[in-house]
């Protein structure tokens, strides 16, 4: 058993707490709102994020940094990626020197266009075996009631992976072991994206082909861009890859896909924004994930065209016909 904190108490920060809990650890909860952290001590509940999910009682939230990062060896990252930096910048230095940071973001920051765990080494200083990553098709709320799912905990260093691996398996949720941090990121960042556009499809009413279609073709495109940043074409296979796209692609519980849904029904960015706290993150990440395919010369159509949607520079109708016209090609290249 570990002291685990666990830095962000929204949907999956939350969820997260309840499998570590599950797993035996004392878990430190850092929530930013005072109101979160009293209704999750004091009723076990976290009525904001997981209304109606009773937590163990082992899950102690607080508003301070310093009290949830004390004495704790893993430390868990769990804000919006669009945060993360300068969340590090405020609190990073209260992280014990021995502990494993572990991501579960999915997004790439703009500007920088860095992965999470990039920006966690850069900030903090830490070497690759004190990052950790944990992605897959984990819709939040399904965790949270304790309904089987595997998952992937990758690390540069496979022993650190496979120690995290032991703390995490719990009887309801199954991690596998990756030394391929690069593809297990992108895979959970791009399938947001991909997540938006089939959303989109589901919003102009289209069936499962056009569904099935843009989920290949965006594994495709995915795999295209990890294979140039130097991933392992089969992460794309798994849990990081397909796995995580079919849960997102195919959920109502999906924020992104619901997102797209939104949008592919004619409402606009800001009205769907302002209609929730919950963070989609492929509408940031689409642009600093387009400008990583420039950077790398990959053609990714699809996050391209998610781009142009979410700019206001297309309507959901040009996108799915810009995506059908395109040149004919090969499906392999
Ligand atoms: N919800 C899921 O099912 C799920 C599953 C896997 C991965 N993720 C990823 O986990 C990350 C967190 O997502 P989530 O679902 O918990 O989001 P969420 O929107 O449910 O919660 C985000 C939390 O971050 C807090 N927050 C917002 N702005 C902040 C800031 N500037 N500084 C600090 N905290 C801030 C919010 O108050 C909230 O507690 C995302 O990258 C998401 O893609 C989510
Ligand atoms: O609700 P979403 O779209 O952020 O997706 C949640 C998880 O990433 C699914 O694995």
């Amino acid at each position: 058993m570990v002291t685990a904190a666990v830095m962000g108490a929204g949907s999956w920060g939350t969820a997260f707490s309840i499998v570590l809990a599950d797993a035996g650890h004392d878990v430190h909860l850092w929530g930013r709102r005072e109101e979160t952290c009293e209704n999750i001590n004091e009723r076990h509940e976290n009525t904001e994020y997981l209304p109606g999910q009773e937590l163990p009682g082992t899950i102690r939230a607080t508003t301070d940094p310093a009290e949830a990062l004390a004495d704790a060896a893993i430390v868990v990252l769990a804000v919006p990626s669009q945060t993360l930096r300068p969340n590090l910048e405020s609190w990073g230095h209260l992280i014990e020197p021995s502990a494993v940071m572990v991501s579960l973001m999915k997004g790439v920051e703009l500007g920088s266009h860095m992965r999470m765990s990039e920006v966690i080494a850069e900030v903090t200083g830490a070497g690759p075996e004190r990052i950790a990553v944990i992605t897959g098709p984990n819709l939040a709320k399904e965790i949270a009631r304790r309904e089987p799912a595997a998952a992937v905990v990758a690390c540069a260093d496979e022993s650190v992976a496979l120690q995290l691996q032991k703390y995490l398996h719990t009887t309801a949720f199954r991690p596998y072991t990756n030394t391929d941090v690069v593809g297990c990121e992108l895979g959970g960042t791009v399938k947001n994206i991909i997540g938006l556009a089939v959303g989109v499809c589901d919003g102009l009413g289209f069936g499962d082909n056009t569904k099935a279609s843009v989920i290949t073709r965006g594994l495709a495109e995915t795999a295209r861009l990890g294979m140039a940043m130097g991933a392992d074409p089969m992460t794309f296979m798994g849990l990081a890859g397909l796995g995580d796209l079919v849960a997102t692609c195919s959920s109502p519980l999906s924020r992104n896909r619901t997102f797209g849904e939104k949008l592919g029904r004619g409402m606009t960015v800001d009205e769907i924004t302002s209609q929730t706290r919950q963070v989609a993150e492929g509408v940031k990440s689409c642009v600093s994930v387009a400008e990583l395919s420039e950077m790398h010369g990959v053609e990714m159509p699809i996050v391209e065209h998610v781009r142009a949607l979410v700019d206001g520079h297309m309507t959901p109708t040009e996108l799915v016909n810009a995506l059908i016209s395109r040149s004919a090609k090969p499906e392999t290249r």
